[in-house]
């Protein structure tokens, strides 16, 4: 388990991180969301132990100091454009990666290059963005660690490809308990994935929780109202977002679901029930209630 308490950066006058605190269960995978800037890549730089930061502390297992060896061998991280050896194949990088990761798995390398179609003895540099990103993702699962950190795991990914790759890291998760912490602005394919997310903006967490759980306090409501009085709701409830479509109703509520729900009541509705919450949805409603401008993202 990861525990992240008050963690702080400043990079001179730019606060990247303020105070961020997290927790981040064994087996799941916890998807940092947040604006361009917003300070993803610096936690998860400090995470994996590239950055010092400047208050705060990181807990792993419970033990307090990461940088230690045997921490650093449970840990993969993989930035955004990882580096290579000017002609390294995926064999080398992996004889490379060994170093560090002793455990690391030649023979799953083999496999998932056959699987995936890509040449192990080929340099990295003749390789499209996509196939380098494969390549990264499957040494990354191939070292395992304990921790995988990305940064950014299905960018350039197809289609097809982003699939295979969700399900090698959901067997690595279910069989061995692989954590995956990843930075992303890819919402849709975390939707189906991400157990928990935390929602970054300006260096501190506007909202964090579990993804299929109520654990993030927002919840989407639709309800059907013979008169709708929205003021009264609005005065009730911390109500974030309002739609009217024909005779249907949506809100998008703050808040704990059974307080929600009696307070709907109030407002005598015909219908009302609640209906899950995209990812997009609870990432742009929390967005707009920062009055950042959502309209940017889309
Ligand atoms: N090495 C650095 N020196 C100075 N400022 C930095 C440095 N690294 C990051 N920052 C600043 O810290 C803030 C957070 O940056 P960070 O890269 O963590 O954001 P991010 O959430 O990963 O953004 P994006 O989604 O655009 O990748 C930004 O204002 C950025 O300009």
């Amino acid at each position: 388990m990861i525990k992240i308490n008050e963690l702080t950066k400043n990079f001179e006058d730019i606060c990247a991180v303020n105070h961020v605190s997290i927790t981040v269960p064994d087996g799941v995978m916890f998807g940092l969301l947040g604006t361009n800037g917003a300070g993803k890549s610096t936690l998860l730089r400090m995470l994996a132990g590239i950055l010092e930061p400047d208050g705060g502390d990181i807990y792993i297992d419970n033990e307090e100091d990461h940088t230690h060896l045997t921490c650093k061998e449970n840990f993969f991280y993989l930035p955004d454009s990882p580096y290579y050896f000017s002609n390294a194949s995926i064999e080398e990088m992996a004889r490379f990666y060994r170093n560090q990761y002793p455990q690391l798995d030649i023979e799953a390398v083999h496999y998932m290059s056959g699987a995936l179609n890509l040449d192990i003895l080929c340099p990295l540099r003749t390789f499209s963005k996509g196939m380098k990103r494969q390549a990264f993702l499957l040494l990354a699962l191939s070292s395992n660690t304990k921790y995988l950190i990305c940064d950014e795991v299905f960018d350039g990914l197809d289609p097809i490809i982003t699939e295979v790759m969700k399900n090698l890291i959901r067997q690595e998760m279910k069989e061995r308990e692989l954590t995956v912490i990843v930075a992303s602005h890819r919402l849709r394919d975390l939707q189906d994935i991400c157990h928990n997310i935390a929602i970054l903006h300006r260096g501190g967490i506007l909202t964090a929780g579990e993804l299929k759980g109520r654990a993030t306090d927002i919840h989407k409501i639709q309800c059907v109202f013979e008169h709708v009085n929205l003021d009264y709701l609005k005065n009730l409830l911390d109500v974030m977002h309002c739609q009217r479509d024909g005779y249907f109703t949506t809100l998008i509520i703050r808040g704990g679901i059974e307080v929600i729900m009696k307070g709907i009541a109030l407002a005598d509705p015909v219908f009302s029930r609640e209906v899950p919450l995209t990812l997009e949805e609870t990432f742009m409603t929390v967005m707009e209630g920062t009055g950042y401008d959502v309209s940017k993202i889309l």
